[in-house]
């Protein structure tokens, strides 16, 4: 069985293209890093490094990879593969769409058979996104075929995977801890599970508890971290003073989740605490800047602050600690990071509140949009 993963990054090597190399695929790697690319064809294979006491390491064999700017080669990936996975980036969805749907088209034109091409992202819907991307480069009757025979499960992924600095640059060190849950819902009959996937009728109370619990806490981390001078999470979590407004975060989030999908309160809870502990894993060493990675698409209206802190206020309750995060995020200025350039220039050249309102959507005037720009002003007493 062959398996085309694009993105043969952090999570595509450290987390999909370990499960599917461990389900029996063959796992070829899509990827614009010449690094990577050449590295996997070269070898075939790499390790993966477990973070706790015993360090136990994972070879995944039998793996190779094509350059994805190579848009034949990527085409023919496709129209060859049993089963199409991403870990690009939401944002990165719409740059890979044209090589999937060429790939779509041969595979109709060579009658080949069932598809399911799963995003796995952090995102409400990314598989979704990547079908609209996709099928915006078929025609109507490509489009109709495609339907027949490719679907988009959306998907929710949890593993939290570092920047790696290792000399080999295939190693890869992950937390023990994973989840991948797929959508049953939308896959054909008689799909072949992969082994340690989670398949569910109903995806959004999972993607919404995973990215209001674990992405929510960690960007919190973050942001609440930066403010203080911390360069890891790990630093950010040995401040009590942190772990408390984390914690307060995430009690906004968890009322949310609770009340919309009935969530059992304790369960709920010791879910909460084991994300605190994963997050302290001092096994990792993670950068604040990557976790707090492109804060315009965190402070986007669908992600992990807005729309659980918008769901509050409708619920009639006050997401403070939510609109603090976000007060944090703008506070984001990491030059490395383009989102975080971007954002600072609009601060500086439209000023705080119209940049809150701009990337955030929620208009001036709106009682959220209040608590925003009175944390940012405390912040700003703070910092002088
Ligand atoms: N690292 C983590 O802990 C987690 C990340 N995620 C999600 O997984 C996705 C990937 O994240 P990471 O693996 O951390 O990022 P990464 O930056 O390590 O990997 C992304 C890979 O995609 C490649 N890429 C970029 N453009 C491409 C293109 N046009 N075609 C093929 N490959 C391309 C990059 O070269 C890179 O190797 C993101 O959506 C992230 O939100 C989800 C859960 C955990
Ligand atoms: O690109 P994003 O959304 O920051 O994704 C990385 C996040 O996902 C996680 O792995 C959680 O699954 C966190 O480590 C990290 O904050």
């Amino acid at each position: 069985m062959k398996a085309l993963h694009f993105g043969a990054g952090n999570i595509g090597r450290g987390f999909i293209g370990l499960l599917l190399s461990q389900s029996g695929y063959n796992v070829t790697f899509s990827d614009v890093n010449k690094t990577l690319v050449a590295a996997l064809q070269q070898r075939g294979e790499y390790t993966v490094t477990l973070a706790n006491d015993a360090q136990e390491q994972l070879q995944v064999t039998g793996v190779t990879a094509i350059d994805g700017t190579d848009a034949d080669a990527v085409a023919s990936a496709v129209a060859e593969a049993d089963l199409v996975t991403t870990a690009v980036g939401v944002n990165i969805l719409k740059h890979i769409a044209a090589g999937i749907a060429r790939g779509i088209e041969k595979r109709i034109a060579n009658g080949a058979g069932q598809l399911h091409i799963i995003a796995c992202e952090n995102a409400i819907g990314g598989s979704t996104q990547l079908k609209e991307h996709v099928f915006g480069h078929l025609d109507e009757a490509a489009q109709a075929k495609a339907s027949e025979v490719v679907a988009f499960p959306d998907a929710a992924v949890d593993r939290i995977v570092p920047l790696q600095h290792h000399e080999d640059p295939l190693a890869v060190t992950v937390e023990p801890f994973y989840e991948w849950v797929v959508d049953a819902s939308a896959m054909f009959e008689g799909y072949k599970p992969v082994e340690g996937v989670h398949y569910v009728n109903h995806l959004l109370p999972y993607i919404e508890r995973k990215l209001f619990t674990v992405n929510t806490g960690h960007c919190a981390a973050a942001y609440l971290g930066n403010l203080k001078g911390y360069e890891t999470i790990q630093q950010a979590m040995g401040d009590d003073s942190i772990v408390g407004e984390v914690k307060a975060t995430l009690k906004e989030t968890g009322a949310v989740l609770v009340a919309r999908y009935g969530f059992d309160q304790a369960e709920h809870e010791k879910y909460i605490e084991k994300i605190i502990g994963r997050f302290r894993n001092d096994h990792l060493t993670d950068e604040v800047t990557r976790v707090g990675r492109s804060p315009i698409r965190k402070l986007s209206p669908n992600d992990r602050l807005v729309k659980p802190a918008l769901q509050a206020h409708e619920m009639g309750m006050e997401p403070k600690q939510l609109a603090k995060v976000m007060a944090a995020a703008l506070y984001f200025d990491y030059a490395d990071d383009p989102e975080s350039t971007e954002l600072q220039q609009s601060i500086k050249d439209k000023g705080a509140g119209q940049t809150a309102a701009d990337y955030t959507s929620i208009p001036e005037g709106h009682p959220v949009f209040a608590l925003i720009m009175e944390s940012y002003a405390s912040i700003a007493d703070e910092r002088k």
